[in-house]
């Protein structure tokens, strides 16, 4: 599969162009709510979710039995400051593992049903430090958005993306600083766990990629090319191939979302087809989440990434699409409907 874009122009348009969700199944969705043997509302928030996953699947009483969750792993010059507490070849380990069934998300997607697969995007070449230059060139963009967006299978029912990449909490700062304003320090976070120093000069970086980047802060998608790692981008292309599938997609954490922040910041009502899985321990990640207004479904703690957080969320969304396509209606069941 090839993806329809091959310029920046390209994707940005063909976010101008992404279907809707359909009405008439959010409308039959809501019918058929009404009628289950339950309180109204006595489901909560999986009321909700059910209806959005029938909006977005074109179906007022959907299944949900092929998610797919995919892990974009990346390297980042910026590294080389000093601003992760692991060094850069882990993100190069880490992928080993995960190929070899070893990591987190391989136990998350089996637990929960789901193909995983995981692709590195040009490992042996990290993007520029973002502090000197643009992180990636227009074309390094491109092949890294198209990567994601043909990563995503047409036939999945459900999507998840998560990432690996040593470093990117501080690209996934820099973004949000220049997506967003305010100040570094208040984007920045301890991520795999640096210390004060370390901590310090993740602030920094993101200072100075914001001054050197000052020229091009009120395009996201140049942001993301300046700032981003290649799995960024790839989980942004995929999250609108997603959308242009009408596949519903699971936000992770704090770089995931990041990611997709981009996207909305192009095109508003971008995310509409996304719920955000989690809240990470990243204490930016709910800044991000605030001004996305998604409020998460879990809140564990979690600061891992790798798709970990929303792939326990596809739990609740599996519970909450059970729910409301198999259980029998008050007419059905012959219960009282009060
Ligand atoms: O998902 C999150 O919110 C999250 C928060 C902190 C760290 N991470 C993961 O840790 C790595 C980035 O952390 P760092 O300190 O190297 O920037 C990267 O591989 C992420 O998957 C992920
Ligand atoms: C070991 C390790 C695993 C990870 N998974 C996602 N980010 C990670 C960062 C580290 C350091």
């Amino acid at each position: 599969m090839t993806a329809p874009f091959s310029t920046i122009d390209g994707f940005r348009d063909l976010l101008g162009a992404m279907p809707s969700v359909n009405q008439t199944a959010v409308n039959g969705a809501a019918e058929r709510n009404g009628q289950l043997t339950k309180p109204p509302g006595a489901l909560g928030r999986l009321e909700d979710l059910a209806s959005w996953y029938a909006g977005w699947r074109g179906n007022p009483r959907p299944e949900l039995t092929a998610p797919q969750v995919i892990i974009f792993a990346g390297n980042h010059g910026v590294c080389a400051r000093g601003v992760s507490a692991f060094p850069a070849e882990v993100t190069h380990q880490m992928v080993a593992n995960f190929e070899h069934g070893g990591a987190a998300i391989n136990q998350l997607s089996k637990a929960f049903g789901a193909s995983m697969s995981v692709v590195p995007l040009d490992l042996d070449t990290p993007t520029a430090d973002f502090t000197q230059a643009p992180a990636m060139t227009d074309d390094e963009l491109i092949a890294a958005l198209a990567a994601g967006w043909t990563s995503v299978d047409p036939s999945a029912d459900l999507l998840v993306v998560g990432e690996m990449g040593i470093g990117n909490t501080t690209a996934a700062a820099a973004i949000s600083a220049a997506i967003y304003g305010g100040d570094a320090s208040s984007w920045t976070g301890r991520g795999t766990g640096v210390d004060d120093d370390g901590l310090a000069r993740k602030t920094e970086a993101v200072e100075l990629a914001l001054e050197r980047h000052a020229d091009l802060l009120d395009d996201p998608l140049a942001v993301l090319g300046a700032m981003g790692g290649r799995e960024l981008a790839a989980m942004a292309g995929a999250i609108a191939a997603a959308r242009h599938h009408s596949i519903p997609v699971i936000l992770d954490g704090f770089i995931c979302t990041a990611s997709a922040a981009v996207l909305e910041a192009v095109q508003k009502g971008a995310l509409d087809h996304c719920v955000a899985g989690h809240v990470s321990a990243e204490n930016a990640h709910i800044r991000l989440l605030v001004q996305l207004d998604k409020e998460p479904l879990l809140k564990l703690g979690l600061r891992l990434g790798e798709g970990s957080g929303a792939a326990l969320a596809i739990g609740i969304l599996k519970g909450a699409v059970a729910c409301h396509s198999g259980m029998s209606t008050f007419a059905e069941a012959g219960v009282s409907d009060g």
